[in-house]
């Protein structure tokens, strides 16, 4: 559950306030929300993640409101509660990707077996590379250890910034149900933004910005 009202944000050295609509969702309820460039749609998702304090408005995930909360509370909720696909893969080079998941799980304070870490990667078409450091992925299997990496602490809230934009059809079509099956099996709330109409269909919710 997750829903947000009043919120604005203004960057220190810009003099406009950026001001979004108030947002509603129900457990395990998916958002899209579009938007052309600029229009705030990766502030909106910042503040959501609780990286960026807004200037009015409250937040509240799960009966929490983050916007309360202090840094040391913020960054403990954030690991355990939300999990982020970014644009550009966060993965540690020097690891490989069954190592990077493990790290992952160590900085959330979260536990999993071996074969459960194993079979997410299955469930996400990259078993094989499990052992491989993730400079030797390609773009589409390094796209996929970024969906890995953001669910398998399994967090109530996963936040996606463009994650099919530089993908061809196929692929976005893939990616999309693999985040949103990963969401309903957590019965976890999904927000995608994105100026990628492609991916218009597949949400009941759409915000446009
Ligand atoms: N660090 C910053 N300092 C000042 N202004 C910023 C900063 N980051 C973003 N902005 C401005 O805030 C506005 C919203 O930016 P934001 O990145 O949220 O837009 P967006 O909709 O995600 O754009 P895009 O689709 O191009 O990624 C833009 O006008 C941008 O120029």
């Amino acid at each position: 559950m997750i829903s947000s009202n009043s919120l604005t944000y203004q960057y220190p050295s810009s003099s406009s306030v950026l001001a979004f609509p108030n947002l509603n969702l129900d457990e395990a309820e998916s958002l899209l929300i579009l938007g052309k460039s600029g229009v705030g749609k990766t502030t909106l998702l910042h503040l959501l993640a609780g990286l960026l304090n807004p200037a009015t408005g409250n937040i509240t995930i799960n009966h929490t409101n983050i916007t309360t909360l202090s840094a040391k509370a913020l960054d403990a909720f954030r690991g355990k509660q939300i999990g982020m696909v970014f644009q550009n893969n966060h993965a540690l080079r020097s690891l490989t990707v069954l190592e990077n998941l493990k790290a992952r799980l160590y900085f959330t304070k979260k536990t999993s077996n071996k074969n459960a870490l194993v079979e997410l990667l299955n469930v996400l078409g990259i078993a094989d590379c499990q052992n491989k450091k993730t400079n030797e992925l390609s773009i589409g299997q390094l796209q996929r250890l970024g969906i890995a990496l953001a669910v398998v602490h399994q967090p109530k809230l996963i936040l996606a910034d463009e994650p099919t934009s530089s993908l061809d059809d196929t692929n976005c079509t893939k990616v999309m149900q693999l985040l949103q099956e990963q969401a309903t099996a957590n019965k976890a709330n999904l927000i995608v933004i994105t100026h990628d109409q492609r991916i218009k269909a597949n949400f009941k919710n759409v915000l446009s910005l």
